[in-house]
């Protein structure tokens, strides 16, 4: 039997007026899978991830989605509030910035929560008890539910930021240099805590990131970018220990020299 393909990109392109971010964009993604998109500044990842996760509307392509609850969905064939609706449940986006993915301005467990009351979740018990639980999933001590993301490290308001998108179980997440930003050695737990998740609750995960590092460490497969182009897509260890596009080699050498 074939596998179902979770997402299935055709044609996409970003403009921003008459400058092209990323076109002709096309793959699928299997369910569990990890592909990271790789690439400098400025090769159009981020446009990409932001029309992939409806946070802009591509200007040519299409996107499928497979919903377990709602089958084959046509993105931008949907209406803005069944979008929106996805977003809040079944995906999940994770932001660079926890300014971006957090609200600074309410409690931890507030921000967890608030994920469990757009999805209809009303018993306050139960909403706090979950909080607890996704607290305690991403490493962040259970006392500090009621504290303020603003009183937390970059690398715990990532981890709140995490534990607020999985609380409801979302199947597809989409991260945007999810650890730009934080040092080395916060980098790294981020970097376990993530594959930890991934594997346990079998998510399928879309992550931009500018570091093969973290590329080889999460993704199952690359797809490189360069000039808003794919020039080189393959499974992570072979797109970078043989790469076959001159631009993916500079990439991988100027990453790998001291
Ligand atoms: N809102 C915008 N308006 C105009 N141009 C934009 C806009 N956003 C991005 N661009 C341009 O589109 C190109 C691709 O940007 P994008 O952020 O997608 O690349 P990136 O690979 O994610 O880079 P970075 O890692 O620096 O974010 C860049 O040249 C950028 O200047």
């Amino acid at each position: 039997m074939i596998e179902q393909a979770l997402l299935k990109v055709e044609d996409l392109a970003v403009h921003y007026g008459d400058y092209v971010a990323c076109e002709q964009i096309n793959f699928e993604l299997f369910p569990g899978e990890v592909l990271g998109v790789v690439g400098e500044s400025g090769s159009g990842k981020t446009s990409l991830l932001k029309a992939l996760s409806t946070q802009l509307t591509p200007d040519a392509g299409r996107v499928e989605y497979f919903s377990d609850i709602k089958g084959l969905l046509d993105l931008y064939e949907l209406p803005e509030s069944q979008r929106r609706q996805l977003t809040r449940s079944e995906w999940g986006v994770v932001h660079q910035s926890p300014r971006d993915g957090l609200r600074l301005n309410v409690s931890a467990g507030a921000n967890i929560g608030e994920r469990l009351m757009e999805n209809g979740e009303r018993n306050y018990g139960s909403i706090r008890q979950q909080a607890e639980t996704w607290l305690e999933n991403v490493e962040i001590d259970i006392d500090r539910i009621d504290d303020m993301p603003t009183t937390f490290s970059g690398g715990m308001q990532q981890r709140l930021q995490i534990a607020r998108n999985l609380v409801t179980h979302p199947k597809l997440i989409f991260m945007d240099e999810p650890t730009g930003g934080l040092d080395v050695s916060v980098q790294a737990r981020l970097l376990d805590l993530l594959k930890k998740l991934v594997s346990q609750y079998n998510l399928s995960v879309i992550i931009v990131t500018h570091d093969l590092a973290v590329a080889r460490l999460l993704a199952h497969r690359l797809m490189v970018m360069q000039r808003g182009r794919v020039v080189e897509t393959g499974l992570t260890d072979q797109v970078l220990d043989d790469p076959q596009h001159p631009y993916t080699q500079l990439l991988v050498s100027s990453v790998l020299q001291p």
